[in-house]
């Protein structure tokens, strides 16, 4: 068998067209949503993905301001900032790049964003009304995975999904997604028993555990529905600077198994930054009590 490839990056870019439409019609309307990215340090990859969000909300129509900090920064200037943030109107979202350099505590800052700007849905108020049913502002890459699986399999009512992983970005609100999509959810972890034999159980496999390639071919059902969020950077060959970018699955092994999967890079990644800019969408126009179509 080999599998269907879900390609993250053309999904992105169709829901990025469509949400530059609509933000086109906001702003006919007088409204431009607008975010605002903290980066603290010098973080390579975050770098990079921050840069991405600023340019990827711009193409889309938006105001977009990334705040940069000194690794140094204190914890007291940093919320300070989130403060001014949360009282700034033209500011519909606001995210702080993770993680944070050592010494910043990344669940204050968490808590000190206003839960409507919390674009990236990882205050308690977001994460407990995701859990209660109550409509919340989501996490952006466990959403995406949701837009890919609805896209590819339909209705998820009744599948069996594993989720490996049970960090607060991803693997606890995935299975709060797929709970409420009617799958029965298992979280899987580094203590879980005989993962491989959890993992086969899978009609749906999410795999988010930031380990290269730890997810083979014999941890997967034939036919199963597989999506990778790791993004691993491997050593670098000799002679090259970068290292190759690789999931949690072993994607050469898993892919004459599992009937459809996600590759990295390409898969699940692009899809983060266009879900975020959906949020952004979202906490604008709920902050100015416009109801989306
Ligand atoms: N505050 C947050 N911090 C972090 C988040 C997040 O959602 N909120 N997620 C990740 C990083 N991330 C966005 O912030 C992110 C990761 C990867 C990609 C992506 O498009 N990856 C590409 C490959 C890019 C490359 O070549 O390096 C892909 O998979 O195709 C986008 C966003 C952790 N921090
Ligand atoms: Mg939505």
């Amino acid at each position: 068998m080999t599998a269907t490839l879900i390609d993250g990056k053309a999904f992105a870019a169709a829901l990025r067209a469509r949400l530059a439409e609509e933000v086109a019609g906001l702003a006919g309307r007088g409204l431009v949503p607008g975010l605002s990215v903290v980066l603290v340090g010098e973080d390579p990859a975050s770098q990079v993905y921050v840069r991405s969000k600023e340019r990827m909300a711009a193409e889309a129509g938006m105001v977009s301001i990334a705040h940069r900090l000194p690794a140094e920064t204190a914890q007291d200037d940093l919320l300070a900032l989130i403060r001014t943030l949360n009282a700034e109107p033209t500011v519909h979202g606001i995210l702080v790049q993770l993680p944070l350099p050592a010494g910043l505590d990344a669940q204050a800052v968490v808590l000190a964003i206003d839960p409507a700007k919390d674009v990236d849905g990882l205050h308690p108020i977001n994460a407990g009304n995701l859990a209660s049913g109550v409509p919340a502002l989501v996490p952006c890459t466990p959403s995406g995975c949701m837009m890919m699986l609805r896209d590819r399999l339909g209705d998820l009512s009744g599948a069996n999904a594993v989720v490996v992983g049970r960090s607060n970005l991803m693997g606890k609100p995935m299975a709060q997604l797929l709970l409420a999509a009617n799958c029965t959810v298992t979280v899987a972890h580094s203590r879980t028993r005989d993962l491989p034999a959890v993992c086969r159980s899978a009609d749906i496999l999410v795999a988010a555990v930031g380990r290269p390639r730890m997810i083979g071919a014999d941890w997967i059902k034939p036919g199963a529905t597989v999506i990778d969020v790791g993004i691993n950077r491997l050593p670098p060959e000799p002679g090259a600077d970068k290292g190759k970018l690789v999931g949690d699955v072993d994607f050469e092994a898993a892919k004459e198994v599992a009937g459809a999967i996600t590759p990295v890079p390409g898969g699940v990644g692009p899809m983060t930054i266009a879900c975020l800019l959906d949020n952004t969408v979202e906490a604008a126009c709920r902050a100015n009590g416009i109801s989306r179509g």
